[in-house]
């Protein structure tokens, strides 16, 4: 962990986190139609996004905080092509696992429509546009690091820390998270400004394993409580 004069304390899991705004940002990892709203993509493939709602709310609070205390922001959105060359063909992992792709095989009406750039399932939802100086990246696989601009923005800026608020905290969230820590990135996620894909054991295991083996988690209300009164420099 690096403490430094600017440094604030997060309260978190296993044990408080100094984090200094200018060297953190909060990464928001996918907050589009897709995976937030009624008749998205994980909805249509029948995933619970009840908790979606009050996810986008949090969220919300926390990029006020986090504007206005100096963190850089930064938006993915996750999807491909409108020809989905992006996704891989069968010979990619990814076009067998996908539950968006399949979903799409098994409702062909729907080819086109799911996680491809152009649709309304790929835009951000509207309660979340991102802000002047906010950083929006794109990215085709589950972790945000595979094939994208992340570790380059982050490293120019001279960012070490990153705080997870999105949708799915055990897939695109964990993945991004873990190979963060492979890169030497200090992970925390904000468990109730995330929601699972799945039942509610996986949130359980995702925030075990990450408060465990690769970060931290703290939760919206600390967040707000450390960094609320912080002007930036
Ligand atoms: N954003 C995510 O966590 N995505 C999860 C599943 C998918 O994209 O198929």
């Amino acid at each position: 962990m690096i403490a430094t004069d600017d440094s604030v304390m997060l309260p978190a899991r296993p044990e408080p986190i100094p984090l200094a705004p200018e060297r953190t940002a909060v990464i928001v990892i996918d907050m589009q139609n897709a995976y937030a709203s009624p008749g998205g993509y994980l909805d249509l493939a029948g995933f619970d996004i009840s908790g979606a709602a009050a996810c986008i709310q949090q969220i919300k609070g926390v990029l006020e905080t986090a504007r206005s205390a100096g963190m850089q922001v930064i938006y993915f959105q996750n999807g491909w092509d409108d020809q989905y060359v992006e996704a891989g063909g069968p010979g990619s992992p990814n076009w067998w696992k996908s539950n968006a792709l399949k979903t799409m095989r098994a409702k062909p009406q729907l080819q086109g429509k799911l996680l491809a750039r152009g649709q309304w399932d790929y835009e951000l939802v509207d309660e979340l546009a991102p802000q002047p100086g906010d950083i929006q990246l794109h990215k085709t696989r589950y972790s945000g690091f595979f094939n994208s601009q992340l570790d380059s923005v982050l490293r120019s800026r001279n960012i070490k820390n990153l705080v997870f608020v999105g949708i799915a905290t055990n897939v695109c969230v964990e993945s991004t998270l873990r190979d963060g820590f492979f890169l030497e990135y200090f992970g925390t996620v904000l468990e109730d400004a995330t929601h699972q894909a799945g039942p509610d054991f996986v949130q359980k295991a995702t925030l075990y394993n990450i408060e465990t083996f690769f970060g931290w988690v703290s939760t919206v209300a600390d967040f707000k409580g450390a960094f609320g009164q912080i002007a930036p420099k």
